[in-house]
């Protein structure tokens, strides 16, 4: 099986499926020759990443691989060490991640953080704190889209892990976000709430970005149509989600049989 590519040697994009157009007039968020070291050790080393509007692009890979340390950089929670993010065409490589939530780069947590002591519709209340006057949604439609608006006046803390989940994805779309890092949404989730979220971000409008850091492969099938595969933080594979997912040499990354041929996958 032969995965295309989508980013060519100079860094131009090559292939894509959607967004073409709208990435032409630099709409969308790119990044190129990020960099992260934690000590001397480097985690992350990506070449180039670009999420045009309307991407569903799954980012998976091995424990360590560096996707959550990618969507970090991304979101800005991380600082850059190296490399250049620009959203829209504007350089965003230095603004911090309240910034970057504002300008519609929206995120959910590995470990959901949502506000212990503020009841969830207060939580959204905050999320959305910059649309207040003109949201797209009210706090309560947020809540009742994630399917919690029964629990509107509990505390956040009282949530169980499911719900806290589905908060913190509740705090997201209230910040109208036209880019969503998702990191691993699906963690600890039973099989009904896994097709809650499902539900609820299959129903998102088309334009809206996800990029889904995510280990559940049935939840990546469900949402993603481009798939990148981390390893060791290089590049391993990348291409349409279907042939990334047939690929036996991106099988064998998993199931731990392969070397790691970081050279012949870049
Ligand atoms: N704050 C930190 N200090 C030191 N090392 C870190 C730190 N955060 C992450 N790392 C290391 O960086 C590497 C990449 O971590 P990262 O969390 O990005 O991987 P990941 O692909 O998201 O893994 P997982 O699927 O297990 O969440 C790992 O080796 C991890 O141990």
């Amino acid at each position: 099986m032969r995965i295309i590519h989508r980013i060519d040697p100079n860094g131009v994009p090559s292939q894509r499926s959607h967004g073409d157009i709208d990435r032409a007039h630099g709409n969308g968020l790119v990044a190129a020759g990020l960099r992260h070291a934690y000590q001397r050790l480097t985690v992350l080393d990506l070449d180039a990443f670009t999420v045009a509007p309307g991407d569903r692009h799954a980012v998976i890979g091995p424990n360590g691989a560096g996707k959550s340390t990618l969507l970090n950089l991304l979101a800005g929670t991380t600082r850059t060490q190296a490399g250049r993010i620009t959203y829209n065409g504007q350089i965003i490589t230095r603004r911090s991640a309240a910034w970057r939530a504002r300008a519609g780069i929206g995120r959910t947590f590995q470990h959901p953080t949502v506000y212990p002591d503020l009841t969830c519709l207060d939580c959204v209340r905050m999320g959305g704190w910059h649309h207040r006057h003109h949201p797209e949604y009210t706090p309560k439609q947020v809540l009742d889209l994630v399917g919690l608006a029964d629990h509107a006046d509990r505390p956040a803390a009282s949530l169980s892990h499911g719900h806290r989940r589905m908060l913190d994805l509740a705090v997201a779309l209230a910040g109208q976000p036209r880019i969503l890092l998702l990191d691993e949404p699906a963690a600890g989730l039973t099989e009904t709430e896994t097709d809650r979220l499902l539900d609820v971000l299959t129903g998102l409008s088309s334009w809206i970005a996800l990029v889904l850091v995510e280990h559940d492969m049935s939840v990546v099938a469900a949402l993603a149509n481009w798939i990148t595969v981390l390893h060791h933080g290089h590049r391993y594979a990348d291409g349409p989600a279907n042939q990334v997912r047939a690929d036996p040499a991106v099988a064998a990354l998993y199931l731990g049989t392969t070397g790691g041929d970081d050279a012949e996958r870049q």
